[in-house]
């Protein structure tokens, strides 16, 4: 999927409830079917829910992680020009 969205739009979506977005880098992913099978845990990906979480994502994660699961949740990019 191409969409993309503002920083603001992915902020509304801060919870499982709401979908649970976040922002790798420039790409936005969806996370709400995924947080319980994540092997680093449901906790830490609600906390940056809504929010840019690059920094932490790259932290305990590589590229591979990244190219393996992005077909499965990545629902777009965030708005050119748009700031962070
Ligand atoms: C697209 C988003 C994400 C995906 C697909 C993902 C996937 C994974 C996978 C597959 C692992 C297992 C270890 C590995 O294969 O490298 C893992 C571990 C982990 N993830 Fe994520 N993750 C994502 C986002 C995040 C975010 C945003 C955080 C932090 C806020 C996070 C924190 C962790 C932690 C702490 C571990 C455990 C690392 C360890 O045990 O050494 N992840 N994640």
């Amino acid at each position: 999927m191409s969409s993309s969205y503002t920083p603001a739009q992915v902020s509304e979506h801060a919870s499982v409830e709401k979908g649970l977005w976040i922002i790798i880098d420039n790409d936005v992913f969806q996370m709400d079917q995924f947080v319980d099978e994540h092997p680093g845990g449901a906790k830490i990906l609600k906390r940056v829910g809504g929010k840019d979480a690059s920094k932490q994502f790259w932290k305990y994660h590589n590229e591979h992680v990244l190219k393996k699961y992005s077909p499965k949740l990545k629902i777009g990019s965030v708005k050119e020009g748009a700031k962070l």
